[in-house]
Protein backbone atom coordinates (compact mmCIF):
# COMPACT_ATOMS: atom_id res chain seq x y z
CA UNK A 1 0.00 0.00 0.00
CA UNK A 2 1.49 3.42 -0.80
CA UNK A 3 2.64 5.70 1.96
CA UNK A 4 2.46 8.81 -0.18
CA UNK A 5 1.20 12.01 -0.63
CA UNK A 6 -0.04 14.13 -4.26
CA UNK A 7 0.38 17.35 -2.51
CA UNK A 8 3.83 19.08 -2.97
CA UNK A 9 4.94 18.65 1.01
CA UNK A 10 7.35 16.85 2.64
CA UNK A 11 4.73 15.25 4.99
CA UNK A 12 6.61 12.00 6.53
CA UNK A 13 8.25 13.90 9.64
CA UNK A 14 6.23 16.51 10.31
CA UNK A 15 6.04 17.58 14.36
CA UNK A 16 2.36 19.10 15.39
CA UNK A 17 2.48 21.49 18.27
CA UNK A 18 -0.83 21.99 20.04
CA UNK A 19 -2.01 25.10 19.02
CA UNK A 20 -3.25 26.46 22.60
CA UNK A 21 0.39 25.92 23.76
CA UNK A 22 2.04 28.32 21.83
CA UNK A 23 3.18 31.04 24.40
CA UNK A 24 4.69 33.55 22.22
CA UNK A 25 1.79 34.92 19.83
CA UNK A 26 3.99 37.84 18.65
CA UNK A 27 5.93 36.18 16.24
CA UNK A 28 3.25 35.32 13.92
CA UNK A 29 0.51 37.24 14.58
CA UNK A 30 -1.42 37.14 11.26
CA UNK A 31 -0.67 33.79 10.83
CA UNK A 32 -2.26 32.44 14.01
CA UNK A 33 -5.15 34.15 13.22
CA UNK A 34 -5.62 31.70 10.51
CA UNK A 35 -4.27 28.80 12.06
CA UNK A 36 -6.21 28.90 15.23
CA UNK A 37 -9.02 30.35 13.47
CA UNK A 38 -11.92 27.13 14.20
CA UNK A 39 -14.55 28.41 11.79
CA UNK A 40 -14.67 27.46 8.09
CA UNK A 41 -11.67 27.77 5.82
CA UNK A 42 -13.23 27.50 2.95
CA UNK A 43 -16.00 30.23 3.83
CA UNK A 44 -13.36 32.44 4.77
CA UNK A 45 -11.72 31.76 1.77
CA UNK A 46 -14.76 32.22 -0.38
CA UNK A 47 -14.86 35.68 1.58
CA UNK A 48 -11.74 37.12 0.44
CA UNK A 49 -11.75 35.74 -3.45
CA UNK A 50 -13.74 36.81 -6.58
CA UNK A 51 -13.19 32.84 -7.44
CA UNK A 52 -12.97 29.77 -5.08
CA UNK A 53 -12.18 26.72 -6.37
CA UNK A 54 -11.64 22.92 -4.74
CA UNK A 55 -9.44 20.89 -7.72
CA UNK A 56 -9.45 17.22 -6.33
CA UNK A 57 -5.52 15.81 -6.39
CA UNK A 58 -6.42 11.93 -5.09
CA UNK A 59 -9.47 10.20 -2.92
CA UNK A 60 -8.07 6.68 -2.45
CA UNK A 61 -6.98 4.32 0.18
CA UNK A 62 -3.47 4.85 1.23
CA UNK A 63 -0.99 3.47 4.19
CA UNK A 64 -1.08 6.87 6.24
CA UNK A 65 2.45 8.49 8.02
CA UNK A 66 3.05 7.64 11.61
CA UNK A 67 1.91 11.01 12.94
CA UNK A 68 -1.12 10.71 11.78
CA UNK A 69 -1.72 6.83 12.88
CA UNK A 70 -0.50 8.92 16.25
CA UNK A 71 -3.72 11.37 16.47
CA UNK A 72 -6.11 8.73 16.13
CA UNK A 73 -5.19 6.31 18.67
CA UNK A 74 -4.00 8.44 21.01
CA UNK A 75 -7.25 10.86 20.63
CA UNK A 76 -9.98 8.35 19.67
CA UNK A 77 -8.25 4.86 20.23
CA UNK A 78 -9.09 3.88 17.21
CA UNK A 79 -6.09 1.92 15.09
CA UNK A 80 -5.93 2.89 11.07
CA UNK A 81 -3.34 2.07 9.35
CA UNK A 82 -4.88 2.37 5.75
CA UNK A 83 -7.44 4.65 5.04
CA UNK A 84 -9.35 6.97 2.11
CA UNK A 85 -6.89 9.63 1.58
CA UNK A 86 -8.86 12.56 0.14
CA UNK A 87 -6.08 15.76 -1.04
CA UNK A 88 -7.30 18.84 -2.93
CA UNK A 89 -5.82 22.39 -3.72
CA UNK A 90 -8.71 24.79 -2.72
CA UNK A 91 -7.43 27.98 -5.47
CA UNK A 92 -8.51 31.84 -4.95
CA UNK A 93 -8.63 33.85 -8.44
CA UNK A 94 -6.72 30.98 -9.88
CA UNK A 95 -3.97 30.83 -7.66
CA UNK A 96 -3.17 27.91 -4.72
CA UNK A 97 -4.05 28.88 -1.68
CA UNK A 98 -4.43 26.25 0.75
CA UNK A 99 -3.37 22.83 0.07
CA UNK A 100 -5.16 20.51 2.30
CA UNK A 101 -5.61 16.42 3.15
CA UNK A 102 -8.07 14.54 4.60
CA UNK A 103 -8.26 11.32 6.36
CA UNK A 104 -11.25 8.96 6.55
CA UNK A 105 -10.70 5.74 8.14
CA UNK A 106 -12.47 2.78 6.70
CA UNK A 107 -14.60 2.33 10.29
CA UNK A 108 -15.88 6.49 10.13
CA UNK A 109 -17.75 5.75 7.04
CA UNK A 110 -20.54 4.57 8.19
CA UNK A 111 -24.15 5.89 7.67
CA UNK A 112 -24.47 9.20 5.61
CA UNK A 113 -20.61 9.99 6.12
CA UNK A 114 -20.65 7.99 3.22
CA UNK A 115 -20.85 10.95 1.37
CA UNK A 116 -17.40 12.11 2.11
CA UNK A 117 -16.35 9.57 -0.77
CA UNK A 118 -18.65 11.18 -3.31
CA UNK A 119 -17.17 15.17 -2.84
CA UNK A 120 -15.34 15.35 -6.06
CA UNK A 121 -14.92 18.79 -6.31
CA UNK A 122 -17.17 19.93 -3.64
CA UNK A 123 -15.80 21.45 -0.82
CA UNK A 124 -15.40 19.04 2.62
CA UNK A 125 -16.99 22.03 4.58
CA UNK A 126 -20.13 21.20 2.98
CA UNK A 127 -20.52 18.50 4.54
CA UNK A 128 -18.96 19.25 7.85
CA UNK A 129 -19.87 23.36 8.33
CA UNK A 130 -24.00 22.91 7.42
CA UNK A 131 -26.98 22.50 9.53
CA UNK A 132 -26.04 21.72 13.03
CA UNK A 133 -22.51 21.61 12.18
CA UNK A 134 -20.20 19.14 13.34
CA UNK A 135 -17.99 18.68 16.24
CA UNK A 136 -13.99 19.44 15.82
CA UNK A 137 -10.89 18.63 17.82
CA UNK A 138 -8.30 21.02 19.34
CA UNK A 139 -6.11 22.29 16.48
CA UNK A 140 -2.78 21.74 15.80
CA UNK A 141 -0.19 23.48 14.65
CA UNK A 142 3.47 23.13 12.33
CA UNK A 143 5.56 24.33 10.08
CA UNK A 144 5.85 21.87 6.58
CA UNK A 145 8.44 21.67 4.07
CA UNK A 146 7.88 21.60 0.36
CA UNK A 147 9.12 18.69 -1.41
CA UNK A 148 11.83 20.62 -3.06
CA UNK A 149 15.32 19.94 -0.84
CA UNK A 150 16.18 23.56 0.70
CA UNK A 151 12.54 25.01 0.00
CA UNK A 152 10.49 27.25 2.28
CA UNK A 153 8.73 26.03 4.81
CA UNK A 154 5.08 26.59 4.91
CA UNK A 155 2.12 27.06 7.96
CA UNK A 156 0.06 24.40 8.53
CA UNK A 157 -2.86 23.35 10.69
CA UNK A 158 -4.78 20.17 11.23
CA UNK A 159 -7.65 18.81 13.70
CA UNK A 160 -9.87 16.14 14.04
CA UNK A 161 -13.68 16.31 13.21
CA UNK A 162 -16.56 13.99 14.23
CA UNK A 163 -18.96 13.75 11.50
CA UNK A 164 -21.60 11.47 13.31
CA UNK A 165 -19.28 10.68 16.21
CA UNK A 166 -16.79 9.24 14.14
CA UNK A 167 -13.05 10.57 13.51
CA UNK A 168 -11.77 12.12 10.54
CA UNK A 169 -8.44 14.18 10.55
CA UNK A 170 -8.42 17.50 8.51
CA UNK A 171 -4.92 18.76 7.55
CA UNK A 172 -4.18 22.18 5.54
CA UNK A 173 -1.04 23.50 4.50
CA UNK A 174 -0.89 27.70 3.59
CA UNK A 175 0.88 28.32 0.27
CA UNK A 176 4.20 29.96 0.32
CA UNK A 177 2.82 33.32 -0.84
CA UNK A 178 -0.29 33.31 0.82
CA UNK A 179 -1.64 36.68 2.22
CA UNK A 180 -2.87 36.56 5.95
CA UNK A 181 -2.82 39.67 6.66
CA UNK A 182 -6.28 40.72 5.90
CA UNK A 183 -8.78 43.44 5.87
CA UNK A 184 -11.90 41.23 4.73
CA UNK A 185 -13.05 41.16 8.17
C1 LIG B 1 -12.50 21.79 6.76
C2 LIG B 1 -12.78 22.60 5.78
O1 LIG B 1 -12.86 22.14 4.52
C3 LIG B 1 -11.86 22.50 3.60
C4 LIG B 1 -12.11 21.76 2.35
C5 LIG B 1 -11.47 20.59 2.08
C6 LIG B 1 -11.84 19.68 0.96
O2 LIG B 1 -12.67 20.00 0.15
O3 LIG B 1 -11.27 18.58 0.92
C7 LIG B 1 -10.46 20.19 2.87
C8 LIG B 1 -10.04 20.92 3.92
C9 LIG B 1 -10.52 22.25 4.19
O4 LIG B 1 -9.59 23.16 3.80
C10 LIG B 1 -12.96 24.04 5.98
O5 LIG B 1 -13.44 24.71 5.07
O6 LIG B 1 -12.65 24.52 7.08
Amino acid sequence: MQLTTSLPLALAGVRWRQGQQITNRNRYPDELRWLLDRGSLTARLKRRAETFRVIRLASETRSIYNHERRIFASACNVRVHTAIVREVILCCDGHAAVYARTVIPWSSLAGSNRRLLTLNERPLADVLFSGCGVARGDIEVAQVRTSMPGSERLHARRSLFFPNQKPILVAEFFAGDFNFCTTEE
